[in-house]
């Protein structure tokens, strides 16, 4: 372990993709994971997310600082890392001809594990993928959540103190996300250190311990997401939206509602530690906006606040 007791270390961490053009994804980043957490890096398309997450993966490698992961540097020693990690990528990698307990046994033999041991394991991993009774069928038979329950299956048939997920719920439904949800908790509880990204705030609310807030391959800034909220954003948001055409007039008017007014494309928000009594200013200001809405602040706000732009573009 490092001198920081990380399970995850990065300094001035730095991806360049040699051009032309050259393009800096990830532009000197600087984290630590703690065991046992789940760690998120929240952000946008293009943040750098992905970038990151296959610097720790140790499957691409990095252009510039220090990335040591379960107390081994990066670059020097990837087999030792990978066989401690588990990774779920972006895009599932299952065989889809294949049965859903032969894409476990082919993975388990990829890190060189006995067939009886990977048999024994993958009793326990279908259990807990909810899956046992799907164990012979073709992959190809699954749902979306299926799958992807499937891949951290599989992703954890070297028993990992790791576990990296890139956006592990994109184009899922709700109820199968929140199954998965309802997983990843089980795997923390059983002492899986869990890092992912995500660009859904609930997500990173529900699943998070600390987040890192990325943009344009920075990380913006860093806490729970609790902390995030405090620190950033007021209390309250009160939503107001208008005609198109008079929004512009209306965002004129609400001026000075509140602690801080965002203008967005659609809406006008105006933060504030008391929504109430912001609602009842907007009406003594005459404004009369089709639909008003008084809401806590999330994590949404806080990337408003700290980047002039919404999460979801
Ligand atoms: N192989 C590559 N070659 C060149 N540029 C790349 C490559 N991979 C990613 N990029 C660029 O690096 C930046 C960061 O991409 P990255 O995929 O890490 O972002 P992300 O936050 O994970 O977003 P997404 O959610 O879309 O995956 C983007 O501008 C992207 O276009």
């Amino acid at each position: 372990m490092n001198h920081t007791g990380a399970l995850v270390s990065a300094r001035g961490l730095t991806k360049i993709y040699e051009g032309p053009p050259e393009h800096v994804a990830v532009g000197g980043i600087d984290f630590d994971v703690r065991r046992g957490e789940a760690f998120g890096f929240l952000g946008p398309n293009g943040a750098g997310k992905s970038t990151t997450m296959r610097m720790i993966g140790c499957v691409s490698p990095r252009s510039g600082g220090e990335l040591t992961i379960l107390g081994h540097d990066a670059a020097r020693d990837r087999r030792t890392i990978k066989a401690r990690l588990g990774s779920v990528p972006q895009d599932d990698t299952l065989d889809t001809e294949l049965t859903v307990e032969e894409n476990i046994l082919i993975y388990g033999r990829y890190f060189g594990l006995r067939r009886d041991v990977i048999r024994e394991r993958t009793d326990r991993l279908l259990e807990f993928a909810r899956l046992t009774d799907k164990r012979a069928s073709r992959v190809q038979d699954l749902s979306g959540g299926m799958r992807r329950r499937l891949t951290i299956a599989r992703s954890l048939v070297n028993e990992p103190d790791l576990l990296l997920l890139d956006e592990p719920t994109t184009g899922l439904d709700p109820q199968a996300r929140h199954l998965l949800w309802e997983r990843l908790f089980r795997l923390k509880q059983d002492g899986v250190t869990l890092i992912l990204t995500t660009h859904y705030m609930d997500e990173a609310e529900q699943l998070c311990d600390r987040l890192a807030v990325m943009d344009g391959g920075r990380i913006v800034a860093h806490g729970s997401p609790r902390e995030l909220i405090e620190r950033y954003v007021t209390r309250e948001v009160l939503e107001l939206r208008f005609p198109l055409d008079r929004h512009e007039q209306a965002a004129e008017k609400a001026r000075g509602i509140g602690e801080r007014i965002e203008v967005l494309p659609d809406r006008l928000l105006c933060y504030t530690s008391d929504g109430e009594a912001a609602l009842e200013e907007a009406g003594r200001r005459g404004l009369d906006p089709l639909t008003a809405l008084v809401r806590r602040s999330g994590l949404e706000d806080v990337f408003l606040t700290l980047t002039g732009r919404t999460l979801i573009e």
